[in-house]
Parts: C-alpha cells; sequence; structure tokens
C-alpha cells in the first residue's frame, strides 16, 4: 500500500474545484492509455461539490463519460430517488449533466429492489466480481480512483469505527446502526478500498482535523477507518487548511496558495 501525500488547499471551495480538475485530469490521462476508466463516488458535502464543480468545468466535455464506469463507495440503504442517497445527489450534482453509459453507472440497490440490505451487498459484491479482470488479482477491480469522504470520526465509506464491517473480509458489507444517519447502508470494506490503484480522501472544515491527524499517523484501521484508506498505488489526502490544522510538520505536506 502505497504512503498517504497530502496537499492542502485555501478552503472547501477551493478543494472542491481543485480536486474536480484533478478527477478530469486523471480519467483524461486513464482513457487516453486503456480507453476506459473507472471511478468510485462519494457521498458527503465534500464529495458533492467536487462533483458540482466537474460539472461546472468546461474541461469536462474532455472526459468521454461513455468510457466510465461509475461505482459508489457506499450508499444509504434507502429507496431510489430518495433525496438523502448518494446516487441522488452524485445525479442531480453531476451524472445527469454528463453523457453516462447508464449502464456503467453501478448503483447499491435499495429496499425498493425487494433485496434486503445484506442481499443488496451480495449483489454489488457479484457485479464487482464479474467486473474484475485477471489483472485485478482479486474480487474487485482495480479503480483507477476512489473518492472517500471522511467524518470527524475518521469513517470512510460506512466504515465507522469499532464496527464489524471493519472486521470484514468480503468486499461489500450491510451496515446497520449507523452512528451517521440513516442507520442502514451498504459499504465496500477496506480490502475493496485498499484494491484501487489510487485512494482520495478529500476533507474541509477543522471538525476534521483530528481524525486527519489519526489517519495519517500509524493508528490501527479498526478504530481509525480512514487510516486504512490506502491505493495499491497512490494515496492522497486533498485537504483544506482547517481539515489540515493538525498535521505535524514531519508528515509533509503540499500547500497550495
Ligand atoms: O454516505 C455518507 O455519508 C458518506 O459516504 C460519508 O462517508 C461521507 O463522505 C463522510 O461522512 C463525510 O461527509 P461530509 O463531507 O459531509 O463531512
Amino acid at each position: 500500500m502505497s504512503v498517504a501525500n497530502v496537499v492542502v488547499h485555501r478552503d472547501a471551495d477551493v478543494l472542491a474545484k481543485a480536486v474536480a480538475a484533478r478527477i478530469i485530469t486523471r480519467l483524461v490521462d486513464v482513457q487516453s492509455a486503456k480507453g476506459s476508466a473507472s471511478i468510485v463516488l462519494t457521498g458527503g458535502t465534500v464529495g458533492t461539490a467536487t462533483l458540482a464543480a466537474i460539472a461546472a468545468t468546461p474541461a469536462r466535455d474532455a472526459v468521454d463519460w461513455r468510457r466510465l464506469d461509475i461505482w459508489w463507495g457506499d450508499e444509504r440503504f434507502l429507496p431510489e430517488g430518495d433525496e438523502e442517497r448518494n446516487e441522488t445527489g452524485a445525479r442531480r450534482a453531476l451524472l445527469d449533466r454528463v453523457d453516462v453509459d447508464p449502464d456503467r453507472v453501478h448503483v447499491m440497490r435499495g429496499p425498493d429492489s425487494g433485496l434486503t440490505a445484506e442481499e443488496s451487498a451480495d449483489s454489488y459484491a457479484a457485479e464487482l466480481r464479474r467486473a474484475a479482470r485477471p489483472e485485478d488479482h482479486g474480487p474487485v477491480p482495480s479503480f483507477d480512483v476512489m473518492l472517500l469522504g471522511m467524518g470527524p470520526d475518521s469513517h470512510v465509506a460506512s466504515l465507522f469505527p469499532g464496527m464489524p464491517a471493519l472486521y470484514d473480509t468480503r468486499s461489500v458489507v450491510a451496515v446497520h446502526g449507523a452512528p451517521k444517519p440513516p442507520p442502514t447502508r451498504i459499504s465496500l470494506t477496506l480490502p475493496a478500498i485498499q484494491a484501487s490503484r489510487e485512494v482520495w480522501v478529500v476533507a474541509a472544515g477543522d471538525e476534521k482535523s483530528g481524525a486527519v491527524r489519526l489517519a495519517l499517523s500509524d493508528s490501527g484501521h479498526v478504530q481509525v477507518p480512514a487510516s486504512g484508506a490506502r491505493g495499491r498505488a497512490r494515496t492522497l489526502f486533498l485537504l483544506d487548511r482547517a481539515a489540515a490544522g493538525k498535521i505535524p510538520p514531519e508528515l509533509g505536506r503540499i500547500s497550495s496558495p
């Protein structure tokens, strides 16, 4: 797993725009090299603001949206179209505004599908397994970009400190009793996250600064899930100054103006 590199931006607005530009560049580079690309989206305010920033960027047209596989790191177990679903926020911010291939938008199904949360998690794991290729050496694709928001408790996706999902070796699990509402969710596990070529953790606000410091130190991933958010080739913590406020000098950081 790669060591985390930190990039700090002035504020949450610049952070979202900078991550949007980074995503566009990364997808264009990957598509140029491989013909298609894959990205895992996150819920949360920073993740959604980033998608809106992509939609607002003329350079978005440099991405071939038809040749992009879109996944989610987690989803609230709610009916399709529910305002609280991460999918709803992503469609409104970006996906309904670019020419994605609907067959390559892989949603985590909610209760309206007739599936239980466990069945929905198993169904998503099976979809990931079908998408994995021999060179991925595992049950999930090597995602080109794994976007993860992070909570003040250092949760990523719906992996909350100390909860059973952090001990699970499967790729996708149902989460019950999540401390962040709604309580029932579907989430990739750390092994699935760590299969990514690149993991980008995005966080803004001083309420995240303690979690950032823990996530960048060698904390245990059960109590500090974000410390397990590492990519095979690259890990980025993309922060605003407030979220970076407790990073010790020895951990290094690159600050934009
Ligand atoms: O379903 C969710 O709620 C998200 O996937 C969750 O992991 C989110 O990314 C973090 O809680 C950060 O959220 P904020 O950026 O809003 O603080």
